[in-house]
């Protein structure tokens, strides 16, 4: 639909809503050559990496770029899906649901559109979806439970950065996380509770998160510190008690220090402490992707059975659980609060109506498209 001039509250003219979901992002194909486009573009996100340029420039540029492709492809090769990666087909399967419970939720019509920080379907795509469907709303929902700078902060960056070059710039809110939301919490906490129900309850239950390099929390990132506070929730939901749990980070990169204990040395101290059954949940992950199926599920069942465990459980993420979407969409009603596309008594049809009054009026008085 075009408008003659502006859309205008006066005429009553619809404003329609559009929700913008994101993750982090996956590589095109589990190849050398589509790893090395996305670690391109993930690694030099000065957000990521906060190295002085000309210098992680000729380290990623002479080094990185030349051997990490090769060996990543290598892994996401073991865990590609039939419909490509798992993270891509998560995040839209999720995109999907959390659309089709907002039209049950809201009175008027929402548009969802998902898109990843790297890779496709770019940040740039997605709000050029918005857009089109002529969005003046934009509420932006990365699936980060935990802030960090370096991913929530970074897709703050790109979204702003997009819609700058945009002459007219629609109102736009940020989720900027959501590590204590009792709905999420409670999400974890019975995905767990069923996992156990099913496949026994180990000796130990390790939560492991994306790791940051250390220094970034002493320079007052809080992701460390949301992530203890997830972790804490979510086991007194279970009700366990401090020795049964604990934390830790997995996914370390280069040779500085990351945040600690690493769950890789984790894994491999705990059989000798005498934990021989392990539960690992990695709830930072809104969707199972390398982290979780290669790194969790794969090598850290091996590393714990090779270090004398005998029983290695991964607990999966939310994924495309019901209880997870209808936590993604309660935030998405309370971040939209105020805006009228969340008023149950607003009344879309005759908004519209009135604005396709409104745009004939002009017509018919010779306005100029
Ligand atoms: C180099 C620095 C990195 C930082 C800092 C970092 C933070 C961070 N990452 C996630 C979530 C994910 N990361 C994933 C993959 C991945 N991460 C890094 C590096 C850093 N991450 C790399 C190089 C890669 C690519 C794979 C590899 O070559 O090892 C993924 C999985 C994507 C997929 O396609 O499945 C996720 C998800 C968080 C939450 C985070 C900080 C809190
Ligand atoms: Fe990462
Ligand atoms: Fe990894």
């Amino acid at each position: 639909m075009t408008y003659i001039g502006e859309p205008d509250y006066r005429h009553g003219s619809p404003q329609s809503l559009g929700i913008l979901i994101t993750n982090l992002g996956t590589p095109d194909a589990p190849t050398p050559a589509a790893l090395k486009r996305y670690l391109k573009e993930f690694l030099w996100d000065p957000r990521v990496v906060e190295a002085p340029r000309p210098l992680w420039w000729l380290l990623l540029n002479g080094l990185i770029l030349n051997t990490r492709p090769r060996k990543s492809a290598a892994k996401y090769a073991q865990i590609w899906g039939e419909d490509g990666s798992p993270l891509l087909t998560t995040t839209r399967a999720q995109g999907a649901a959390v659309a089709e419970r907002m039209a049950e939720l809201l009175p008027g019509p929402v548009k969802v559109a998902v898109a990843m920080r790297y890779g496709n379907p770019s940040i740039r795509a997605g709000l050029e979806e918005l857009r089109r469907a002529g969005a003046r709303r934009i509420l932006v929902l990365p699936l980060y439970p935990q802030y960090a700078a370096s991913t929530t902060g970074s897709t703050f960056d790109a979204v702003t950065q997009e819609v700058s070059r945009w002459r007219w710039v629609p109102e736009i809110r940020f989720v900027m996380g959501y590590h204590g939301d009792p709905a999420y919490i409670q999400a974890v906490a019975d995905s767990i509770r069923e996992h156990w129900q099913a496949k026994g309850q180990g000796e130990r239950l390790l939560f492991s998160f994306h790791g940051i390099p250390r220094d970034y929390l002493d320079q007052g990132d809080p992701y460390h510190c949301y992530c203890q506070t997830t972790a804490r929730m979510v086991a007194e939901n279970l009700g366990l008690p401090e020795h049964q749990w604990q934390v830790a980070f997995q996914s370390r990169f280069g040779r500085q220090q990351w945040l600690t204990p690493y769950t890789s040395e984790t894994i491999a101290e705990l059989p000798g402490q005498g934990v021989k059954s392990l539960d690992v949940v990695c709830p930072g992950f809104s969707a199972d992707c390398l982290e979780t199926l290669e790194e969790i599920a794969d090598e850290s069942r091996e590393a714990f059975l090779e270090a004398g465990g005998e029983c290695f459980s991964y607990i999966p993420s939310l994924n495309t659980r019901r209880d997870h979407t209808n936590a993604l969409a309660d935030l998405i009603m309370r971040h939209i609060q105020g805006w009228p596309e969340a008023d149950p008594k607003y009344d879309y049809e005759a908004r519209r109506e009135a604005g396709e009054q409104a745009r004939e009026r002009a017509m018919a008085m010779g306005a100029k498209n």
